[in-house]
């Protein structure tokens, strides 16, 4: 079984809570999933694997440690996920970038798949899905299969903000991956959103209603 964690780093903790204020506008909002999705690429990028390498220093040559294996891909989940790429990006500015575009209709909050593109190999790939909210689980379960289907084994799912039906869920459907949360809320409403939540993260990313 994978593993759920919630990096509830102080400073986590501290800039996710300026983005729940619902008077938060665009701009900080934009910034703050960015500096929240740097944090967490940090913790998340913990087990990379390493291997000995040979380097010349100005004073001798010695055996010294490199990332070794995988290359990663981050793959946003449409659109939402998008926020959260620069920040990772700027931890592993050498990552490859995955699309899947995914839409919760707003009827049955089933996603539906509108788009998917991704970098050749994926099965040799580490794979960090991206998506700032996990509600019910049908979009990042979605994904997930869609990554399967293209040969994806290593892959990891990153969000800010957690509902335990949809860590339920995704844990049901994909027992193998890991989950990565900045913060476990309580439950979801009548809509799907999650409480106390932080409202639509698309439209308070993108500025749209
Ligand atoms: O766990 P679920 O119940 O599937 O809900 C979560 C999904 O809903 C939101 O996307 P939305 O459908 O609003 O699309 P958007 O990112 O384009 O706004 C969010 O960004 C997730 O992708
Ligand atoms: O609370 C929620 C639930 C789904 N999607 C969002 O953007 N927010
Ligand atoms: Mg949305």
């Amino acid at each position: 079984m994978g593993k759920f964690e919630v990096l509830d780093h102080p400073l986590i903790q501290h800039k996710l809570t300026i983005i729940r204020d619902k008077n938060c506008g665009t701009r900080e909002f934009r910034e703050v999933v960015n500096e929240i999705a740097e944090l967490m690429a940090y913790e998340v990028s913990r087990d990379m694997p390493l291997e000995d390498v040979e380097v010349e220093t100005p004073i001798t040559v010695t055996t010294k440690k490199s990332l070794a294996g995988k290359k990663v891909v981050i793959v946003p989940i449409l659109r939402a996920g998008l926020g959260m790429v620069d920040g990772i990006l700027e931890l592993i500015p050498a990552a490859k970038v995955g699309h899947v575009g995914m839409y919760r209709d707003e009827e049955t909050l089933k996603p539906v798949e509108y788009f998917v593109k991704m970098p050749e190999n994926m099965e040799s790939r580490e794979i960090f899905v991206v998506d700032p909210m996990l509600a019910t689980g049908g979009s990042a379960i979605m994904a997930v299969d869609a990554l399967k289907k293209r040969g994806a084994v290593t892959i990891k799912f990153v969000c800010l903000v957690a509902a335990p039906e949809g860590v339920k869920a995704l844990r049901e459907a994909h027992p193998d991956i890991d989950i990565f949360a900045a913060a476990l809320d309580d439950h979801l409403d009548e809509n799907g959103y999650i409480v106390p939540g932080l409202g639509d993260a698309g439209d308070r990313l993108f500025g749209t209603k």
